[in-house]
């Protein structure tokens, strides 16, 4: 008896075929085919009707001027449909639709050394596959199969597997770029004689899918150990990893790629290490690859030590809180979110100050008040004559706020003129559970407190233009700093100068988190990119932290 397939790929694939309809069709026609053939009341008057149309064919290509029938039948029996027809008619006379098994060996001998043929035909597609000398046997291995490259929908070579023989030459003692050579130099088809490895790895494709945090380029990757299998990616793309067997090379797809061929890839820990080892040597070389605001620099306190009115957030009085300054972006497993109905992603725009975000955050509103919200902020200050509770903002004594910001209740807060100001989450949480669409734009530094599974925010950062084109269309609208209200006038060289530095600063630490980038060049443009945005999360499954999705 066969021995049943033991893993559970094999079996899940066994019993998918059994109670396939496609099976259970065939099984039916071959049944209806046996059981007329027993009736007698079918039965074929030759099996040989493909000999006859071939001569019939001969006769009437003497005869094509005879007739239009001639020449009409001539044609007809050379339709595929007809010949397919006749040839299926061969096939059930001859009774030749029992499937032909081989023979089962009677005396195999258990002990001798299995040795497997392998015939690829050489085409322009690489073989997708590295070989390797094993450091113990001193023999050659194949070291890789790339998944969905022409090795691997072979089925036939496996990592692990001795290779004896190349194209009828012996590879015993030679290095892997002998084989190599013997490779580039063989036309046709390739002849690999390989002993098979001992337990075949058959690893199952995983459904890993992961956002690359960084650029990668394989040529230019001095430790890959093989150029051509490297997988080039940029930034922001969505990669399947199909293996990560190998704790430092993965083989990986780009999503929606159509190539089927896997790619090597660092992994994880590889690049973690680099990442590391390029840091450290950047601190003793003495460069300061993150850029640091000073005081005067610092954005919503740009005139911290001159002017008394200074709004003072809190965030800025620690930079060192940044929260994932000593965090390696890497890669980040990234799983789709189907939009909800009813429930909406709250919208965060984040970006250095006086960037626009509160401009496009009032346009966006002003289109539908109704749909889109944004939360009312709490303070500690004396509510004025005309102001109402929960309208400009909530009202709150200040020891309450101080206790409620201690409970981490508030995703930004900050002092200004000795009151507390701040948002809190459960007001974010009241505009998604109200059905509304909640905009926010936070000081970049909530984004820690934003970016939750329970959230699920889209977070869009506002980038400047350059430096040029910022003063140039700020000056043409004459558009006013809002970084004070109570002194707001158009924006000071200094400011301009701080947008840019800010945004350096906020790409350098946050790029990873952000979902999309749109440049505040021309306003109306910018505003029809956060448009299509805002529709697209409405609508779109797109990627999010995987464990938003759990
Ligand atoms: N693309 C643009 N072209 C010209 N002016 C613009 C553009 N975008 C915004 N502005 C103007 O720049 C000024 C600052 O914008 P806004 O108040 O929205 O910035 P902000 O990022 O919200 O800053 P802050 O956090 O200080 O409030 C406003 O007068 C606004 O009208």
């Amino acid at each position: 008896m066969h021995e049943l397939p033991s893993t559970e790929e094999d079996l899940g694939f066994l019993s998918e075929l059994l109670q396939s309809k496609e099976l259970h069709a065939l099984v039916n026609v071959h049944n209806k085919i046996i059981s007329n053939g027993a009736s007698d009341k079918f039965f074929p008057m030759l099996s040989t009707s493909m000999h006859v149309m071939v001569d019939v064919l001969e006769v009437l290509a003497a005869k094509l001027q005879v007739s239009e029938e001639c020449k009409e039948l001539f044609y007809l029996l050379q339709k595929p449909h007809v010949q397919g027809l006749l040839y299926s008619h061969d096939a059930i006379a001859q009774k030749d639709y029992y499937p032909h098994l081989p023979e089962i060996p009677q005396e195999a001998d258990e002990d001798e050394e299995t040795i497997k043929i392998v015939q690829l035909v050489k085409s322009n597609e690489p073989l997708g596959a590295t070989i390797k000398t094993d450091e113990e046997t001193g023999k050659i291995i194949i070291a890789r199969v790339m998944h969905g490259g022409a090795a691997d929908r072979s089925g036939l070579i496996h990592v692990g597997d001795e290779v004896v023989e190349v194209n009828y030459i012996n590879v015993e003692g030679k290095t892997p770029n002998d084989v190599l050579s013997i490779l580039q130099n063989s036309e046709g088809t390739i002849t690999f004689k390989l002993v098979p490895a001992d337990s075949k790895m058959n690893v199952r494709e995983s459904k890993v899918r992961v956002r690359a945090h960084f650029d990668y380029e394989a040529s230019n990757d001095p430790y890959i150990p093989c150029k051509e299998a490297g997988l080039d990616f940029r930034k922001g793309d969505v990669l399947h990893i199909v293996s990560q067997d190998d704790a430092y090379w993965w083989q990986a797809r780009r999503e929606g790629d159509r190539n089927m061929r896997a790619g090597l890839i660092p992994s994880r820990a590889l690049q973690e290490r680099r990442i590391i080892h390029d840091r450290t040597q950047a601190a003793k070389d003495g460069d300061d690859a993150l850029p640091v605001l000073t005081c005067s620099q610092s954005p919503k306190s740009p005139r911290c030590a001159s002017k008394p009115k200074t709004k003072k957030i809190m965030y800025d009085t620690a930079e060192n809180d940044d929260f994932d300054r000593e965090q390696i972006a890497t890669y980040e497993e990234v799983a789709k979110l189907y939009p909800r109905p009813g429930i909406y992603r709250p919208i965060v725009l984040i970006g250095a100050p006086g960037v626009g975000r509160n401009e496009l955050k009032r346009r966006l509103i002003d289109t539908d008040p109704d749909k889109y919200r944004t939360p009312t902020p709490f303070t500690s200050r004396q509510m004025k004559p005309g102001e109402v509770n929960g309208k400009e903002y909530f009202f709150v004594p200040r020891e309450k706020m101080e206790e409620d910001i201690e409970a981490s209740k508030f995703i930004e807060f900050g002092e200004y003129k000795g009151n507390l100001y701040g948002t809190s989450a459960d007001s974010v949480k009241a505009i998604v559970n109200s059905g509304h669409v909640c905009i926010l734009n936070p000081h970049y530094q909530a984004l820690k407190m934003l970016r939750t599974p329970q959230l699920k925010p889209y977070i869009i950062y506002i980038k400047p233009p350059p430096l040029e084109r910022l003063k140039e269309t700020r000056n043409a609208v004459h558009a006013r700093s809002t970084f004070d209200v109570n002194n707001s006038r158009g924006f000071t060289e200094e400011e301009f100068n701080d947008i840019i530095k800010s945004a350096t600063r906020i790409e350098f630490l946050y790029e990873h988190f952000f979902d999309e980038v749109i440049v505040n060049d021309d306003l109306a443009v910018a505003f029809s990119q956060l448009l299509a945005a805002v529709n697209r999360v409405e609508s779109e499954p797109l990627w999010v932290p995987a464990s938003w999705v759990q």
